[in-house]
This record gives structure tokens, C-alpha cells and sequence, in this order.
């Protein structure tokens, strides 16, 4: 396509999918307050629910996307609207408004993992990270029960909110990884299907290559070791101008989350059968410490 013509487009879509001001009222109930983020295929804002007084998530279809960003929408608050579980944002409402579709779900406590750990730079030691996940794979093994696989468990879709310092507190830098009485929330379900449903015929040729993953259990275990990773990753420091040598050799870890690691990434050993296997391993793991 030629330059001028793929720069024009560009520009129509940003034209387009330019976010809506604080202060403009959805549905006759949602206030915007701010906007949290523009993904793929959505625009999402933290609002505030004027009918029950609290804050709340709502998501736009991206103009600019059509009816492909409307689909997901719809199948997202399908979704939402099944899975009961205290820590997925619950669906409030799918509303039409002025040829926009929005989704208004409730707003999820805490920050993600992504800020958690490149903004506030906590680190996890092993036994905390081994905590999360298991703290993680509950919600995760929900999802499976429902008959769905999430298929996008990343540091950024995964909230924590901590149960005795606030974030930003003066002290709160100081403390490190993940406590029992702590809670997570897992967000964006834009990309979840049914277990076993062929992936979507979405007509876009910046598709993620997610979208294309299986949807199996197995999809999600592999990501949740991916997630361990990065939380382990949280406290290494390379030494200047090391070359890098791949997780194996990176990370001083036991001998049992290494193993874990190398079934959970497929790597090596016996492959995780589920997720009710992965709570299994990691209570084995956690009781030993
Ligand atoms: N229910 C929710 N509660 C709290 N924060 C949310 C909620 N839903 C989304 N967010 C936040 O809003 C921002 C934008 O999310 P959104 O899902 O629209 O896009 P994305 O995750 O950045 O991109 P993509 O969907 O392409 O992966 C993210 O920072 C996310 O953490």
C-alpha cells in the first residue's frame, strides 16, 4: 500500500478512536473519569457507576475496528457474565450508545504485576513468587471449571492489591512480594474462548498471535510459568556487560521450582495434566519450605 495512503488511514482511525472526555455520562449512569489504557481492539476508561456511587471499568469497542472490536465486546460480557468469581471483574452492564458499543464491568482493586515490578521495583523471592501463582492458578482453574481458557495470563492482566500497606504508602517500597492475606484480580477476557473452540475468522491483519493459541487448559499453564519467570526475573541482577544465558543459568532456583518451570514451559518432564495438578505440585513445594 502506498505511504500516503497507509498514513491517511492511520490518521482516520486515531481521529476515530479518540477517547471520550472526563466528565461525559454513558448510559445515563457511567461518569468518565479517566482514561486507563487503549488496547488492541478496546478503549477503557475507570468511571464512576452513578447508580450505586462506586467506581467502575468501562470498555469501548474501538471505533476504528468495527464490528470485529463489537463482537469481541459482546463475547467478552458473555463471558464475564458466567464466570462468578470473586476476583473477575463482575459484567454491570453492555450498553449502545450514539452507534458506540461499552462495557461496563466492575474496576478491579490494585496495580498490575507489569507496574508492580518495572515501576515500584518489588522483587519476588522464590517462596513468594511460588505463592502468587498458586494464588493465581486458583482463579485460572475457575476459568477452566467454566469451561474457558483465559489465553492472555500476563504480568499487565493480573492486579494485586495488598491487604496491609497501600501502594504509594511511605513505607510500601520496603515490602516485597506476596502475602496470604493479599488479593489478586485476573482482567481482560477480550481474548478468552470456549475450551476447544477454533480460533476466531477476525478479518485484521495485526492480529495477535494469541488469538491463533490453542484453547486448552494447557494454553494457560504454559503462561502462568512464563508469569513465574518474570516474577523470579524480579530480583536477579546481571552482572554489567554479562551475556545473557537463558533462564536455566540466569536463576538460582531449588531444584523443584526449576522442574516445575520445565513442565509448566514444556521444556522437559511429564507435562502439567491441569491446573488441579499445578495446586497440587505447588502445595507439595510450599509446605517442604
Ligand atoms: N476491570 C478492570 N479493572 C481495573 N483496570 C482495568 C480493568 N480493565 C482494564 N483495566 C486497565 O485498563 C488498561 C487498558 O486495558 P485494555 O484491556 O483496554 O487494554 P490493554 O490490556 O492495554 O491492551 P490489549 O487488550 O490489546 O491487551 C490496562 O492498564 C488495564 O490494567
Amino acid at each position: 500500500m502506498n505511504r500516503l495512503l497507509l498514513q491517511g488511514k492511520r490518521l482516520l482511525a486515531d481521529w476515530l478512536d479518540r477517547p471520550l472526555r472526563g466528565g461525559v455520562i454513558v448510559g445515563r449512569r457511567y461518569r468518565i473519569d479517566e482514561l486507563l489504557g487503549i488496547g488492541s481492539y478496546g478503549l477503557t476508561y475507570r468511571c464512576t457507576d452513578l447508580l450505586r456511587g462506586r467506581p467502575a471499568a468501562l470498555k469501548q469497542a474501538k471505533p476504528s475496528k468495527g464490528a470485529a472490536a463489537r463482537e469481541l465486546l459482546r463475547r467478552e460480557a458473555g463471558m464475564l457474565e458466567r464466570l462468578d468469581h470473586p476476583a473477575i471483574p463482575r459484567a454491570l452492564a453492555l450498553l449502545e450508545e450514539r452507534g458506540q458499543l461499552f462495557l461496563a464491568s466492575e474496576l478491579a482493586a490494585g496495580v498490575t504485576l507489569e507496574d508492580w515490578i518495572f515501576e515500584q521495583g518489588r522483587t519476588f523471592s522464590e517462596a513468594e513468587a511460588l505463592r502468587l501463582v498458586r494464588s493465581l492458578a486458583e482463579i485460572v482453574g475457575h476459568v477452566h471449571k467454566s469451561g474457558y481458557v483465559h489465553l492472555d495470563v500476563r504480568i499487565p492482566n493480573v492486579l494485586a492489591k495488598l491487604s496491609s500497606s497501600e501502594f504509594g504508602a511511605p513505607n510500601s517500597a520496603a515490602r516485597a512480594g506476596f502475602a496470604s492475606g493479599d488479593s489478586l484480580s485476573l482482567i481482560d477476557f477480550g481474548l478468552a474462548r470456549r475450551i476447544g473452540e477454533p480460533p476466531l475468522a477476525l478479518a485484521s491483519a495485526d492480529e495477535h498471535d494469541r488469538r491463533r493459541a490453542p484453547a486448552e487448559p494447557a494454553s494457560d499453564l504454559h503462561d502462568l510459568g512464563e508469569l513465574l519467570l518474570f516474577l523470579l526475573y524480579s530480583s536477579y541482577e546481571p552482572a554489567p556487560g554479562a551475556p545473557e544465558r537463558g533462564w536455566e543459568e540466569e536463576l538460582e532456583l531449588t531444584p523443584q521450582a526449576r522442574r516445575l518451570l520445565r513442565r509448566l514451559l514444556g521444556s522437559d518432564g511429564p507435562p502439567l495434566s491441569g491446573v488441579p495438578e499445578l495446586l497440587e505440585e505447588l502445595d507439595r513445594m510450599l509446605a517442604a519450605r
